[in-house]
């Protein structure tokens, strides 16, 4: 079982100081909310849990072991789902993720369609559908249901509670209530 601990992380964006003495704990089955007005840190955050922007002072462990000076080993943990969705613009659907995975996100009827062809929302499906396939622990997530209609964010939520109950964690930056019980919330 992980535990993920950050301990006072202060992060520097260009000249400012967008981050300081932020603290948490996430263990296995976790979700940490991200919360805060425009600017006030949630992707800088990730950015920085995932290893993609350093730290300035603080530390981050993951099972009290330093987690971000072997950043190799640190991204094989990590599925990361960011607001350019990472697909591949000439590969099918179905070529991104197994069948269950597409259908898990309510898009098995477009598995033959090239995913340039797909709407922003559906995009976005696929990009969580690469993250549920991942088999991660530990998913970094900015504003997942951005663009999502009702159905798919109820999807994205049952993914979301199918990977706590392996033991994942969840750490998600969003401006609307994530519907999940147990949530732990940090508003920077
Ligand atoms: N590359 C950069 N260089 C300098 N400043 C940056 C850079 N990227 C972000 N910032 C600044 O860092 C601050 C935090 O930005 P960040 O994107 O982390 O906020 P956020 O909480 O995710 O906002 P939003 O809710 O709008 O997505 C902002 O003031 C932003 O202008």
């Amino acid at each position: 079982m992980h535990l993920l601990t950050a301990s006072n992380l202060s992060v520097f964006r260009g000249e400012r100081l967008v981050l300081s003495n932020v603290s948490f704990s996430l263990p296995a089955g976790g979700i940490l909310v991200l919360r805060g007005e425009n600017g006030a840190g949630k992707s800088t955050l990730l950015r920085t849990l995932a290893g993609l922007t350093p730290l300035a002072a603080g530390a981050l462990k993951w099972d009290n072991e330093d987690a971000l000076n072997d950043l190799p080993s640190h991204a094989k943990r990590i599925a990361w789902l960011g607001h350019l969705d990472a697909v591949k613009p000439a590969l099918t659907a179905a070529e991104h993720v197994p069948a269950a995975a597409l259908a898990a996100v309510g898009l098995s009827a477009y598995a033959e369609l090239p995913a340039r062809l797909l709407s922003a929302g559906q995009k976005r499906r696929l990009a969580i559908a690469r993250v549920a396939a991942s088999a991660k622990p530990l998913w970094l997530l900015d504003e997942p249901t951005t663009g999502l209609d009702a159905a798919s964010v109820l999807r994205f939520l049952a993914l979301c509670e199918t990977h706590r109950q392996g033991g994942g964690m969840i750490i998600a930056s969003t401006h609307t209530p994530l519907e999940l019980s147990g949530v732990e919330v940090l508003t920077l």
